[in-house]
């Protein structure tokens, strides 16, 4: 289990992480969503020791980075910054990274099928494209089968075919058993593969939970000939109606089968039933209510 408890970290006067709590379990994917500036990638190098916290802790399996005895079959990293040495073909990458790691080398061959690179072994990395780049970082990250892996940005510069890719890759990882950290500042890229989201903004928790609670505080957008009476049935505690066009209503407060039931419950024809996908921002906005 990957486990952040009170952490904060100053750059100077900038305060990148503040007091942040929150855990990524064993056995499921963690999105871990913020804008750009927040503290994302800040927290991930504090839990993989290339950043030292002003306060508070990061650790993985319950020891911090520093005291793991071969960090590398503990966790598994994909930083931006994870580089591989140009002229170096990639298997003579993942040859050095496991013989550095101390894994056996039949787990370059492993890993390489497992992400696909096995296909572009023989190529010099910096002949690489952006997608080929990112399943060789997470070969390398799989070296020594780490039962965590912390990803920054992981779909970065990937196209859909690679996102899908990805998120079916990191599904089955999951599946295996392992926590796993993925940052990201785009929900939509993340909320088919997450179960949970760690939501931060200027360094700070804004809520930690199952991705389903951002559908809670989704709008259902639907369209119906009958708007105004739909609005009168639909009328109760902690809902909110709001006329888009006269035939159209945003409905906050209620889910779109709740929606479905009381027009039904009231005779009223419905012509388009949508659940909004909140983008981030929205989401943002829904739970700290409409403060930013
Ligand atoms: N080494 C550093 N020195 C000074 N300030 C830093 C340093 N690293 C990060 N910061 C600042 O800390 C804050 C958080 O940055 P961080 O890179 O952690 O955010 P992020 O959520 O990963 O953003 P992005 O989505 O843009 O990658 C920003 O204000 C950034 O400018």
């Amino acid at each position: 289990m990957i486990e952040v408890r009170g952490l904060s970290k100053s750059f100077g006067p900038v305060r990148a992480v503040s007091e942040l709590s929150f855990e990524a379990a064993a056995g499921t994917v963690t999105a871990f969503l913020g804008p750009n500036g927040a503290g994302k990638t800040t927290t991930m190098r504090m839990l993989l020791g290339l950043v030292r916290p002003s306060a508070g802790s990061a650790t993985i399996g319950g020891r911090r980075y520093a005291d793991l005895p071969s960090p590398s079959s503990r966790v598994g990293a994909v930083l931006d910054t994870s580089g591989c040495h140009p002229a170096h073909t990639v298997h003579d990458h993942l040859r050095v990274y496991a013989r550095m790691g101390g894994h056996p080398r039949s787990r370059v061959s492993e890993v390489m099928e497992l992400t696909g690179a096995a296909a572009f072994a023989g190529r010099r990395t910096r002949t690489l494209s952006t997608g080929m780049r990112r399943r060789v970082q997470l070969a390398t990250a799989l070296l020594g089968d780490p039962a965590a892996l912390v990803l920054d940005e992981p779909a970065n510069g990937l196209d859909p075919e690679g996102i899908a890719w990805l998120r079916g890759f990191l599904r089955d990882l999951a599946g295996q058993g392992r926590a796993i950290l993925i940052s990201s500042h785009v929900l939509s890229e993340v909320e088919q593969v997450a179960g949970q989201v760690v939501m931060i903004r200027q360094g700070r928790l804004v809520t930690a939970g199952p991705v389903s609670d951002l559908y809670g505080a989704a709008a259902v957008q639907v369209r119906s000939p009958q708007a105004e009476r739909l609005r009168a049935a639909l009328r109760g505690e902690g809902v909110t109606v709001e006329a888009r066009h006269p035939d159209v209503l945003r409905v906050q407060g209620l889910t779109a089968p709740e929606v479905a039931a009381a027009a039904a419950r009231h005779g009223i024809a419905l012509h388009e039933l949508t659940q909004e996908r909140p983008t981030l921002e929205r989401a943002f906005l829904d739970l700290t209510g409409g403060a930013s």
